[in-house]
């Protein structure tokens, strides 16, 4: 079991309940008190310890008979290599990340171990079996890559949701004064689509070289105002003179700034620690008083203060939008309302901005509870020996369904997968003697091709391509690392292999071959082991055109490249690396994604 988090919780207790034999649970983290709500394997006397081995004392109180052993460790730790995915009848992943869930699939796949994967998103889930040779892998078919953007007119010239506002709030304004405004426009789609659009970015250039300017007065008493009286008044007026912008949407009205401040003669902030401050939509001077603060260098938690203060030690020094900052929420919560209120769109509390601006979908412990009885069920199948009767099942809420499950049957593997359709070989050696010739000559070009066992090398003819973790290290232009020892070119065990040949004569002999390395302390020299299944099918054709491009001058096509078609039938869950909204890259967080 990989991951001991949301879902991993509820799937340990359903695995020790339900009588599953020998258990190991990896998982790195930490418990948090964030994660109480809803990991009940964890409590209040359990934040800062180990989120795996916590979960296997608390289990075992529901089971004491359970065989569960513990890790306090990344699955990408050398230690969980394919002799240990080998070790198990079935690997379940519980992980909230991209990357990890590819690397357990790739050591599934390659220690031919059937896994169950799985991921939530709010109210929705999904349960997958990945099996080589039989059910697709995690990596057959490319995941649709969604990056949630909004048109830079939208964003700065005519916003008609509160999103747009808080988008403007956080990637404009809050790079532009505190940050390196250059950086931060990911979100907003520069794509310039007709004249008028271009005009118009060319203008709003023009606005963000004055903001910068602007910034200069940092620290001054009035930088406040001087910000206020541009975002709000001057560059709303400016909008307004542009009469096209105007025929489809509504026009804004500019703040007034002595009106406003005007208007707050006797007003009395909320208490920021108050719970109306977080989730009550602020009055025009609480907002007002917020937005001020926040540029005051006079206040002591000022965003401008801390900044300038940075500077001291760093002149280039710039601060980047986090929603768990609290001055940066209300900064940014301030300003999108205040914007907000220049084009007639409603506002919204801090607590739904730091939502929409992180992009945050709650982690909904229903949904856990039911991924992780899926899991367990297929599990069930799996080890009965059933995996054909095993389907692919989604949890889907709302909408248009009217079923909350819904299942359909895997998909075959994709032929051209870089992961589970390539020949996958442990490689026993010992890295400290061998070296990249021997592996390149012994082991991949001597013996016989789809022959042998054990001892023997591959076969493979040709030209001879070889990539390791950290990329290109050998082919047929580049041969300066042959004489060099495994260790020395940083392979050692646990390490990874991707081999391509090119054989003119035969191109049903041109593959793609994937060694995984298993240090063998005691081998001398090139001495060798190769695990694995000899027949090796050949790589698909298209893969032989990118080879082909080689002979003149092109980069080799690299076995862990994922060309595969986009076949993918329905949208996985993930985390924020991949799709959606991503309005924000903290990995930590429990941003899911359709
Ligand atoms: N490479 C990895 N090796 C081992 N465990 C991992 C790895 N990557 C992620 N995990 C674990 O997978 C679990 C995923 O659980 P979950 O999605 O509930 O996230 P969480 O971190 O517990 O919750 P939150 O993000 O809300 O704080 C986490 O406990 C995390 O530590
Ligand atoms: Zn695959």
């Amino acid at each position: 079991m990989v991951g001991a988090g949301g879902i991993g919780c509820e799937l340990l207790k359903n695995l020790v309940m339900s009588g599953f034999g020998h258990i190991e649970v990896v998982d790195l983290d930490t418990i948090d008190l964030s994660n109480l709500n809803r990991q009940f394997l964890f409590q209040s006397q359990h934040i800062k310890k180990s989120k795996a081995n916590v979960a296997r004392e608390s289990a075992l109180r529901f089971n004491p008979a359970a065989d569960v052993k513990s890790h306090h460790a990344s699955i990408f730790e050398d230690r969980f290599d394919i002799g240990w995915f080998r070790s198990f009848d079935v690997v379940l992943n519980a992980l909230d990340n991209v990357a990890a869930r590819r690397h357990v699939n790739m050591m599934c796949m390659a220690a031919n171990v059937p896994l169950i994967e799985s991921g939530t998103a709010g109210y929705h889930g999904q349960v997958s079996i990945h099996k080589r040779g039989v059910a697709a892998c995690y990596d057959c078919f490319p995941k649709p890559v969604e990056r949630k953007t909004y048109p830079v007119c939208t964003i700065r010239s005519t916003p008609s949701e509160p999103i747009h506002c808080i988008v403007w709030a956080k990637n404009y304004l809050y790079s532009s004064l505190f940050g390196n405004p250059e950086d931060d426009t990911g979100e907003i789609d520069n794509a310039q689509r007709s004249e008028t659009e271009a005009n118009e970015i060319k203008e709003l250039k023009v606005e963000a070289e004055a903001l910068k300017k602007l910034r200069e007065n940092m620290g001054h008493a009035d930088y406040g105002k001087m910000v206020f009286e541009k975002v709000f008044n001057r560059d709303i007026q400016r909008l307004l003179g542009m009469d096209d912008l105007w025929k489809t949407h509504a026009r804004p009205t500019p703040l007034d700034f002595d009106a406003v401040r005007a208007a707050m003669a006797g007003f009395v902030p909320a208490d920021p620690a108050s719970l109306a401050f977080d989730q009550t939509v602020w009055d025009l001077s609480m907002t007002v008083h917020v937005f001020l603060e926040r540029l005051a260098a006079a206040s002591a938690k000022a965003l401008s203060e801390r900044l300038l203060e940075h500077r001291k030690a760093d002149a280039a020094c710039a601060l980047s939008f986090d929603k768990d900052d609290e001055p940066s929420l209300n900064f940014v919560t301030a300003a999108a309302n205040l914007r907000a209120r220049c084009f007639h769109i409603a506002a919204r509390s801090r607590f739904d901005v730091k939502q929409m601006a992180g992009n945050i979908i709650p982690a909904i412990a229903t949904t856990n509870a039911i991924v992780a009885g899926m899991i367990v069920m297929l599990a069930f199948k799996v080890l009965a020996g059933a995996i054909g009767a095993c389907k692919n099942t989604f949890v889907q809420y709302g909408g248009e369904r009217t079923h909350l499950l819904s299942s359909e049957p895997f998909a075959p593997p994709s032929a051209d997968c870089s992961v589970c359709s390539v020949g996958s070989f442990v490689l026993r050696i010992n890295t400290a003697t061998a070296t990249l010739r021997d592996v390149v000559d012994k082991v991949v070009a001597s013996g016989t091709f789809g022959a042998g066992s054990g001892r023997d090398g591959l076969g493979l003819c040709g030209e001879i391509t070889v990539q390791s973790n950290a990329g290109l290290i050998h082919d047929v232009e580049f041969d300066d690392n042959l004489g060099m020892r495994l260790d020395e070119l940083g392979i050692r065990h646990g390490s990874k292999l991707s081999i391509t040949n090119e054989d003119d004569a035969d191109a049903s002999r041109n593959v793609a071959v994937a060694l995984f390395i298993e240090h063998w302390d005691t081998a001398a020299g090139a001495e060798f082991e190769l695990v694995g299944d000899r027949s090796i099918k050949p790589r698909p054709n298209h893969t032989h055109a990118a080879a082909g491009a080689h002979a003149a001058g092109a980069k080799r096509p690299v076995v862990d490249d994922a060309a595969a078609d986009p076949k993918g039938k329905r949208p996985r869950v993930d985390d924020g690396i991949d799709a959606a909204i991503v309005l924000d890259d903290d990995a930590d967080d429990d941003v899911a994604v359709l």
